[in-house]
């Protein structure tokens, strides 16, 4: 694992930047003395000193970010210009990465008045090292510095470099993506019940047959299709099931709920 260099500051302490910083401290991408977490509210700044609590924890930004060289943007997105004003220095000597959904590369760049800006969209299972993220950088954007995003984002997953015009569809697959396998899961759980299955039963074998089903797909690089049939036999109970989804349209309604996501991700973009 690459060590990065250089004190990195969050902004913004929730969900996403404690998945993300979490992983990069257990990896030994950084240290606790090197981070800084600007966070405004009592309570969330309550679970960094209870959890890390080597990690500075700040109301105020501004002389953690004057120290820094990284700075790691996990406000929502419409309190991304906010944070971009509340700091009185040039932004420019830094290396701004941001997670917000939908906020561009050209948004990033007026917002911090920087072309040392990064977007990224990674996912909650982050928290767990298991993320998906891709990221796109700005024109100012070193090797180096694409090096630092890659190493903190490969701390908690797998990470690809993509062209930004990608980072819409990118929110709505793996961004969003969480949401419709846990959707998917519970449902499997439910079905699992209706059959008579105990409920603690039922979420342990739904988990695990999509975590399961997800890995044998990983190693063996088979395409889905054929590890489907593979499961279904002439006549049997899988080729039951499998054609009750195709009469709900369980296909169309993924490929829907992606497309939904990406166009949600684009309209944010032009309101951030
Ligand atoms: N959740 C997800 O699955 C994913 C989210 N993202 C993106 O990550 C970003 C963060 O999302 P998420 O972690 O879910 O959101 P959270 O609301 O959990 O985290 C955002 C945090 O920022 C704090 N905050 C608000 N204002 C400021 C400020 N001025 N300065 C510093 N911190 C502030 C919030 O405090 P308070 O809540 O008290 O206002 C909150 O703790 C979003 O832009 C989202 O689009 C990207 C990929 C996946
Ligand atoms: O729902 C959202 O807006 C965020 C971005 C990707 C996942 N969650």
């Amino acid at each position: 694992m690459n060590r990065i260099e250089g004190k990195l500051v969050l902004l913004g302490g929730g969900k996403m930047g404690r998945a993300l910083i979490k992983g990069v401290l257990s990896a030994g991408v950084t240290t606790e003395s090197q981070l800084t977490v600007v966070e405004p509210h009592a309570g969330a700044q309550q679970w960094w000193r209870d959890e890390l609590p080597g990690v500075s924890v700040t109301g105020d930004g501004q002389a953690a970010i004057e120290a820094a060289q990284i700075v790691l943007v996990a406000v929502k997105p419409n309190v991304v210009q906010q944070v971009a004003g509340s700091f009185s220095g040039s932004w420019g000597e830094r290396l701004v990465i941001s997670i917000a959904a939908g906020v561009t590369l050209e948004r990033l760049q007026n917002l911090f008045d920087s072309r040392c800006v990064v977007r990224v969209m990674p996912n909650t299972p982050c928290l767990v090292g298991a993320g998906a993220s891709a990221y796109a950088c700005g024109e100012a954007v070193s090797s180096e510095q694409a090096a630092t995003v890659a190493a903190i984002f490969s701390a908690v997953g797998v990470v690809d470099q993509v062209d930004e015009q990608l980072l819409d569809a990118v929110t709505g697959l793996s961004g969003s993506g969480p949401a419709y396998v846990f959707v998917i899961i519970e449902a499997l759980a439910d079905g699992g019940v209706a059959a008579g299955l105990p409920r603690p039963l039922a979420m342990q074998l739904a988990t695990q047959t999509v975590l399961g089903a997800a890995q044998l797909l990983q190693e063996t690089g088979e395409h889905p299709a054929a590890l489907k049939d593979a499961v279904a036999s002439p006549g049997g109970t899988t080729i039951a099931g499998l054609s009750v989804l195709e009469q709900n349209g369980l296909r169309s309604a993924m490929i829907e709920a992606v497309k939904a996501a990406t166009e949600r991700s684009r309209a944010l973009g032009s309101h951030a």
